[in-house]
């Protein structure tokens, strides 16, 4: 699943924070993840000074929780987000329903991506195609990168894969891996349209068993850049298999992006233990002790790593 704060939950739900200082008691509160009814966003904060005079404002108390935790409710959307001691108060903004909307209408999104997106909106699980920011920090990667072959797992109506081979040039090339057919009829009448279909090698099925294909026919170390957005539970394989597929550092590349690392911020809550957060967790704790790989988790969207072979 890719945005997070396009994220629909029937469930509230809460994650507590490393522990505040008393210093930060009077000037900062952990406000997590309270859901917008507005927008069905989902969003975490901390307060501070200048944010708990909102909250001053609006009557709402905060209340002194579990291990020195700080936990209130919130309706200001002007929270940053303020960690502990240990990492010297630094103040983080937190990307609030008006900042995210603000973010979006920063995003060069190109027409074709545009019609995609609201086209895919009137579609069941709509909520799972990348953001467009998101997407086009994709693209960035990819040119950055001057990528030329590249790979997608997970492409459902083909958001995310469209933004990469938009960028790729004419003689770059594309493995897009979906196991869902009717998904990926709307890809293609968008690769078409968008006049990148020549760039674009459609796998239908599950991607493991293409990927495994890929590495038997000796494609191993030949892939610049991929994108992982399928099924959480099989991201360690996914990633052993695309490992195999990247270049070492001495070429350019070799780069592995994953989505939904934070999973709507269960992966941080003791209390979810779903065989999917459980997968992401255990994922990211392995790849944080990875030395086959630099990281970097971004909390863009639902969080994304981007992973780069040593
Ligand atoms: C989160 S969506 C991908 C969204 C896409 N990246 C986008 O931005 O529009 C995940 C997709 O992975 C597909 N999927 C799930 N498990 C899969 C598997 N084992 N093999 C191939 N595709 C799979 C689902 O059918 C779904 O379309």
């Amino acid at each position: 699943m890719a945005s997070s704060v396009l994220y629909r939950s029937a469930n509230p739900w809460w994650i507590f924070f490393p522990r505040l200082s008393h210093r930060n008691l009077l000037t900062q509160c952990t406000v997590v993840l309270q859901r917008s009814e507005r927008l069905g966003h989902v969003f975490s904060a901390t307060t501070s000074t200048a944010a708990a005079a909102d909250h001053e404002r609006c009557g709402r108390r905060f209340r002194r929780g579990k291990s020195d935790n700080l936990k209130g409710s919130c309706c200001a959307d002007t929270f940053v987000v303020a960690s502990d001691e240990k990492y010297g108060d630094k103040q983080v903004i937190s990307v609030t329903p008006r900042l995210y909307d603000y973010l979006l209408t920063n995003v060069r999104e190109p027409e074709i991506l545009r019609e995609l997106r609201e086209e895919t909106a009137t579609m069941r699980g709509s909520q799972m195609q990348v953001s467009p920011d998101q997407a086009q920090l994709l693209a960035m990667l990819v040119q950055i990168l001057g990528a030329e072959r590249c790979i997608e797992v997970g492409v459902y109506t083909g958001y995310s894969s469209l933004a990469i081979a938009l960028v790729l040039p004419e003689s770059g090339h594309l493995v897009a891996c979906e196991k869902d057919a009717s998904s990926l009829e709307v890809a293609k009448r968008y690769y078409d349209r968008a006049g990148v279909l020549h760039k674009v090698d459609v796998k239908h099925g599950l991607a493991a068993d293409a990927l495994k294909s890929m590495i038997q026919r000796g494609e191993v170390d030949s892939y610049d850049f991929a994108f992982v957005d399928a099924e959480k539970r099989m991201y360690q394989e996914y990633f052993e298999l695309l490992l195999q597929l990247s270049p070492m550092q001495v070429r350019i590349g070799g780069v592995i992006v994953i989505d939904n690392i934070l999973w709507h911020g269960k992966v941080a809550d003791p209390q979810v233990n779903d065989s999917k957060t459980i997968s992401i967790r255990n994922f990211n704790r392995n790849l944080m002790g990875d030395k086959r790989v630099s990281i970097s988790m971004v909390p863009i969207g639902d969080g994304m790593t981007i992973c780069r072979k040593r």
